[in-house]
């Protein structure tokens, strides 16, 4: 079920957005706007009930789109999100065994990571690619471009507080593959059905490459 992603996670959309389903009867219209507006990867967030079957309703019906699994926060969670189909994962931080379970995983990760100090672990696993979270709290674009220079091999996905206004700034920067958000699928419009709205915002954002 977890087939191999022909290339980087960060170099699929310029976003990735971040989606808390309330329902998994959402995620398949819901990925599909994504797609119809350009947008061609998705992460559902692991911090309600409905994600794991939301993750394997758009395996099942929306292949078009990459579909990986978010809020992992512990060891535990890797193995189930694979076994529903997740293609990559993501976690907000980075603790040893959560890092050592995703590093031994089949599909490729985005550990959290706001100091050099968890920076350096995830490299030392070998992954160069990682979520810089919560990135506008955190430090900024400044604090990204400051880690450039010691961290010449990371690339980095900001997430946290990125919005179709400060975007381009960050996709700007030579260490970030791609941002990550959650603006382009309000809660609003998700549990509304407002799926021609989220197309929109998703076509706007795909514009930002
Ligand atoms: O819980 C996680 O693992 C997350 O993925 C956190 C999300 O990335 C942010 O909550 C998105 O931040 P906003 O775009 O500012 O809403």
């Amino acid at each position: 079920m977890s087939a191999q992603l022909a290339g980087s996670v960060l170099d699929i959309s310029p976003v990735i957005p971040v989606v808390v389903l309330g329902d998994a009867g959402e995620a398949a219209p819901l990925a599909g706007a994504l797609a119809r507006g350009g947008i061609g990867i998705v992460e559902v967030t692991l911090r309600s009930p409905a994600a794991l079957e939301g993750v394997r309703r758009i395996r099942a019906e929306v292949p078009e789109i990459t579909v990986g699994a978010g809020t992992v926060t512990g060891a535990a969670q890797v193995g189930e999100a694979v076994d529903a189909g997740a293609q990559f994962l993501v976690s907000p931080g980075s603790t040893p065994a959560l890092l050592d379970a995703m590093a031994a995983c089949p599909v490729p990760y985005l550990a959290g990571t706001s100091t050099v100090s968890e920076m350096l672990e995830v490299l030392d696993r070998g992954a160069t690619e990682m979520k810089f979270f919560p990135a506008e709290a955190s430090g900024g674009l400044d604090y990204l471009m400051s880690v450039a220079g010691p961290l010449p091999h990371a690339r980095f996905c900001p997430t946290g507080g990125i919005s179709a206004q400060n975007a381009p700034r960050y996709l700007a920067a030579a260490n970030v593959g791609c941002v990550g958000g959650s603006w382009l699928t309000p809660a609003d419009a998700v549990t509304a059905g407002d799926w021609q709205r989220i197309e929109r915002l998703a076509a706007e954002a795909a514009q930002l490459g």
